[in-house]
């Protein structure tokens, strides 16, 4: 860890959809491409008052408030990085490139249009991503797949719902995602969690068992990929085959698996520091633990009964 080169990067937010970014002059490591503004922390100081300088110096602006986002650490053929990504959400000042370098406001949608550095990849995710999976309960029919999802969904703010119908074909599960997307509001992502998501077409999001994980070789293609992890080595199986994001469990006990070892929040914490993805706590998780699980540097919850009766 100890040459991990630590650096503070800002995803900063106008308010209205749009994330500002700057080019690294080309003389720079990773010159040429775009970035979130920051630099390396110095002896001495906190990550975030190396945010607090860098903007400063940087892009002429000073920061009011911000939050942690996600960590990553990655190695560069010639050198390795930590970067701590905050997400800026109230700053004075006008942001411009006050080292000359040229700048942009970007709405998210269109972020996927700027090349950046190969490390910065989890910080696209991470900024995309919501901070809650429902994972459907469960159902024996899809009246009532449909029923529990849209009860999930008026207690809380769900935009990501995991179809998870082991019972079911794949051509069934496919039938019943349809209908779910079209019973949810638009915006809402479904993805498949079946063992044979892998025959269905490209362009599905779909979800890995564990399982399912150690027998894949790559991420076939651009579609949102996630694997559910229980160790670091899963882990890092999960990056190498380039999944975007993971689920991590057990956290704590459930109703489901009673009795059986679980991480805990402290190993959470740990096994997400070595994680350069976002990382969702699964099992036992509900709206009270979800402060909790930001706060150890998680993307968020995921969860079959927290947003259930
Ligand atoms: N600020 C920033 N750095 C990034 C990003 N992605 C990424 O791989 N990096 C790497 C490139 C560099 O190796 C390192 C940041 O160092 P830096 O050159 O910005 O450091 P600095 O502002 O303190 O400038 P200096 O010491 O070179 O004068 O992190 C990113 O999105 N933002
Ligand atoms: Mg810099």
């Amino acid at each position: 860890m100890s040459c991990l080169i630590h650096v503070a990067a800002a995803v900063i937010e106008d308010g209205c959809g749009a994330i500002f970014l700057a080019r690294r002059p080309q003389d720079k490591h990773q010159g040429g491409l775009w970035e979130f503004p920051g630099g390396k922390v110095e002896p001495g100081e906190s990550a975030e008052q190396a945010l607090y300088r860098e903007l400063h110096e940087e892009v002429g602006i000073e920061v009011l408030a911000c939050e942690p986002l996600i960590q990553i650490p990655h190695h560069y053929p010639d050198k390795s990085v930590l970067l701590d990504v905050y997400r800026v959400t109230e700053f004075s000042g006008e942001a411009h490139g006050k080292e000359g370098q040229k700048t942009a406001w970007v709405s998210e949608a269109d972020l996927g249009d700027y090349e950046f550095p190969a490390a910065n990849k989890p910080i696209l995710n991470a900024i995309r991503l919501p901070q809650r999976i429902f994972i459907t309960p469960q159902a024996e029919t899809l009246e009532a797949c449909i029923e529990n999802t849209l009860s999930a969904c008026k207690r809380a703010p769900i935009s990501w719902v995991m179809l998870r119908q082991k019972q079911l074909t794949l051509d069934e599960a496919l039938s019943w995602r349809l209908a779910l997307m079209q019973a949810l509001d638009e915006g809402v992502e479904v993805t498949l969690n079946h063992p044979k998501s892998g025959a269905a077409s490209s362009h599905l999001s779909r979800h890995l068992s564990s399982k399912e994980l150690q027998a894949t070789e790559s991420n076939p293609d651009s579609s949102l990929l996630g694997a559910s992890c229980h160790n670091l080595e899963e882990i890092e199986t999960a990056v190498r085959i380039g999944c975007d994001y993971i689920t991590l469990s057990p956290i704590l006990p459930t109703n489901s698996h009673p009795g059986s070892p679980t991480l805990g929040f402290d190993a959470a914490r740990q096994l997400i520091a070595q994680a350069p993805l976002p990382v969702y706590l699964l099992g036992g998780m509900s709206e009270e633990e979800l402060p909790h699980a930001l706060a150890i540097g998680a993307q968020g919850i995921a969860a079959i009964s927290a947003w259930s009766e």
